[in-house]
């Protein structure tokens, strides 16, 4: 416990002079922090913020911790955030192989390892044997379970997720967030989820904020 998992300390954020929002909120490992809220109320903006990628017409004071380590003082190449946005942005001209391989640290060495690992991901995401597809034949399902797998194998310290279940239907919504979910208990990690279906906050089963309604 103690310094473990994710810890938001005051952070604020304005734009135009007007606060957006205000909050200090832990997240343990493996805990999912709902963040809900108005359209434009500022969710994807804490999610930049946190991730390091904060576009500089937001003033935002407070600091972001990962595991006791300060976030908000590294950039956003240093900071190990995984990110899972509406859109699963895989690169159009790799494999879907290369696509995980490319996000696995340069620490592994060697493009055979890197490809072993990326097919490893797959099999974990139930994508067994699609490392030579062409993205853009895999379904929509299969795209979101393949950024999935790409964002586990960048070795992160948390994940950030910007509505990634929102343009699946239904019964493949129920299917990736569980999967999401799962995954994240299983490594452990702190996860910041923004979503606008209540069905979302309640499988993550942790803290719900609420930004931008009156408080
Ligand atoms: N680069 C920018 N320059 C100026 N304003 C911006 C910029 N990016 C976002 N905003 C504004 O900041 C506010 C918060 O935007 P944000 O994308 O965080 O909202 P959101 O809660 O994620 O909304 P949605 O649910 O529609 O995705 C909005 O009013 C938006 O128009």
């Amino acid at each position: 416990m103690g310094k473990e998992g994710l810890f938001l300390d005051q952070v604020s954020i304005a734009l135009d002079g007007h606060v957006l929002l205000a909050l200090t909120q832990r997240v343990a490992p493996g805990e999912v922090l709902t963040v809900m809220g108005p359209s434009g109320s500022g969710k994807s903006t804490l999610l930049a913020y946190i991730g390091g990628f904060l576009d500089p017409v937001f003033k935002a004071s407070g600091k972001v911790f990962s595991d006791g380590f300060e976030l908000t003082a590294l950039p956003a190449e240093d900071r190990h955030a995984g990110i899972l946005f509406q859109d699963p942005l895989l690169f159009p001209h790799m494999s879907v192989g290369a696509n995980l391989a490319f996000a696995i640290p340069a620490s592994t060495k060697g493009r055979a390892a890197r490809l072993a690992l990326a097919d490893a991901a797959l099999d974990g995401v139930g994508l067994h044997g699609m490392s030579g597809r062409d993205p853009a034949t895999l379904s929509g399902g299969q795209k979101a379970r393949a950024a999935l797998a790409r964002a586990l194998l960048s070795s992160p310290r948390l994940l950030l997720l910007d509505e990634p279940f929102s343009k699946l239907d239904a019964e493949l919504r129920g299917q990736i967030r569980n999967l999401v979910l799962a995954k994240a208990r299983e490594s452990r990690l702190p996860v910041v989820l923004v979503t606008h279906d209540q069905a979302d906050a309640d499988a993550a089963g942790g803290p719900i904020v609420r930004i931008g309604e009156a408080q």
